[in-house]
Order: structure tokens, then C-alpha cells, then sequence
């Protein structure tokens, strides 16, 4: 049996407690995607929104990184709500974020439009990224099945390229397990069509859940 969450955890990291850091990392978000692909702002007026940027982050650094996301084990179905992470974090600007449905059949259901931050060759999605993706839908369907794992082996297989601007839908499934040994499937599909497929070798923990 994993962690759970205690009262305070949750007062402390579900997202819906902190409408403000949801917010603030909502519009980085938005920022980063004018910042990367302006082609309106001149290079003086964004020399200027430099120095106003740095003025506001001075504002709000304090302190140490926030306190780390606790990561629960399941057994859970339902949204995944993520906080401090990179993939799901509401609270993570560099996060999509990622919506996730574990689903009571045991697999892993989501969606997310990408954006142009992660733009790789041919105008299409980085593959890194994608591979980024699949990984954590898969890690994170074993956490739900009650598993704390490492990736131990990722396998990517990119089908086509995968189009920027356009929902990815993301699923991932268990295919095996062998003792310590767990393997998972995942596939993005965009209008009907797979781009990516993956096979994950993931290493179990062999003593107690990792947070
Ligand atoms: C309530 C639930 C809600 C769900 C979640 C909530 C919120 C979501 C929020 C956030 C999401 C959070 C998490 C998402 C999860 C995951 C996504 C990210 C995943 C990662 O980002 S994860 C980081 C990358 N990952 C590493 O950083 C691993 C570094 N590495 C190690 O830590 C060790 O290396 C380890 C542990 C892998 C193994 O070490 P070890 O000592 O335990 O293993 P050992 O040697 O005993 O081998 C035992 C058997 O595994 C075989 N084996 C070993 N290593 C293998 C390998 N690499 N590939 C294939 N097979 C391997 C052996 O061959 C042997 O097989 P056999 O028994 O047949 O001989």
C-alpha cells in the first residue's frame, strides 16, 4: 500500500485550493508562448518587457523551491491532478498541462494540445517531447495501480510526424508483468491517427513506494 494523502497534503497541493498560483503559472504559460514565436513585438520593446519581467519575478522570489509535489500511490481512478510537475502541474508553467483520466479498466486516457514552445523539424511536435509524454502518462498509470516504478527502458516509435496546434490523445495500458518487471504500452493518436507508439520497461521499487 502507498502514501496517502493527509488532510494537509491536500490543503497544501490540490490545485483547486490555490486559484492565484493556478494563475500566475497560466499566464507564464502564456508568456513563454508570445515570447517564443512574437513576431509583432520590435527588439527594443522587448528589451524593455525584459527588464519589467525581471522586476516582477524579484517580486515574488522567496524562500526555496516550493515544497515538493508528494506523490501518492493508488489504488486511484479518475483526473490526475498534478501540482508542482513538469507534465500535469497546474502550478508548472513549463506543464501543458496534461489532462489525464486513469479509467476503472485500468488504463491511462488524455489530451492535451501542444505547444509551439515544443515545435521540433518540419513544423511538427519535438520528439523528445512526445517521448516526454508517453513516459508519463505510463509512469503515472502505474502510480494509479497502486505501483511506485522507475522507468528502466523507454522505446519510442514515431509513426508520423506529429502535428503542433492539434489535440494529441494520449492512452496507456499495462502489457505484462514480470516480477519486479513491468511493462507498458502508450500511443498518441491526432485525428484518428496513431503517431507514436512506446513500450516502457518499468523497474518496480523494491522496498517501500517512492514518493
Ligand atoms: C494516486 C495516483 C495518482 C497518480 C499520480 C499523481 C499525480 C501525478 C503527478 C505527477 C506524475 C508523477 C510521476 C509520473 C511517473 C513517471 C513518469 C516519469 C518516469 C521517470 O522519469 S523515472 C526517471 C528515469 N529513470 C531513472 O532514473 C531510473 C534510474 N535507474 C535506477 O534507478 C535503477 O537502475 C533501476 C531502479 C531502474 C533498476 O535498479 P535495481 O537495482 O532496482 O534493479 P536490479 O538491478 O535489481 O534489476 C531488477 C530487474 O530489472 C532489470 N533491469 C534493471 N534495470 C533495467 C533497465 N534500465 N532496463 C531494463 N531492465 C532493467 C534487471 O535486468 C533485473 O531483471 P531480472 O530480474 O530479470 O534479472
Amino acid at each position: 500500500m502507498g502514501q496517502d494523502w493527509t488532510q494537509l497534503e491536500r490543503a497544501l497541493f490540490d490545485p483547486a485550493g490555490h486559484p492565484g498560483r493556478v494563475a500566475v503559472a497560466e499566464a507564464v504559460r502564456e508568456l513563454m508562448r508570445a515570447v517564443a514565436t512574437t513576431t509583432a513585438a520590435t527588439d527594443d520593446e522587448l528589451g524593455e518587457v525584459a527588464g519589467r519581467l525581471r522586476q516582477i519575478t524579484a517580486g515574488i522570489v522567496a524562500g526555496d523551491r516550493c515544497v515538493r509535489y508528494p506523490l501518492p500511490t493508488g489504488p486511484f481512478s479518475g483526473r490526475v491532478l498534478g501540482s508542482g510537475d513538469p507534465v500535469f502541474g497546474m502550478f508548472n508553467p513549463v506543464a501543458g498541462p496534461l489532462v489525464v483520466t486513469i479509467e476503472p479498466d485500468g488504463t491511462a486516457a488524455g489530451v492535451l494540445t501542444p505547444s509551439p514552445l515544443f515545435e521540433g523539424p518540419g513544423g511538427a511536435v519535438h520528439g523528445g517531447y512526445t517521448a516526454f509524454l508517453v513516459d508519463a502518462v505510463m509512469g503515472t498509470l502505474l502510480r494509479a495501480l497502486g505501483i511506485s516504478a522507475l522507468t528502466g527502458t523507454l522505446s519510442v516509435r514515431y509513426l508520423a510526424l506529429t502535428p503542433l496546434a492539434r489535440p494529441l490523445h494520449l492512452s496507456a495500458w499495462v502489457e505484462s508483468t514480470d516480477g519486479r518487471k513491468v511493462t507498458a504500452a502508450a500511443r498518441i493518436t491526432v485525428d484518428g491517427r496513431p503517431t507514436v507508439t512506446a513500450t516502457g520497461l518499468f523497474i518496480a521499487a523494491a522496498g517501500p513506494a517512492q514518493g
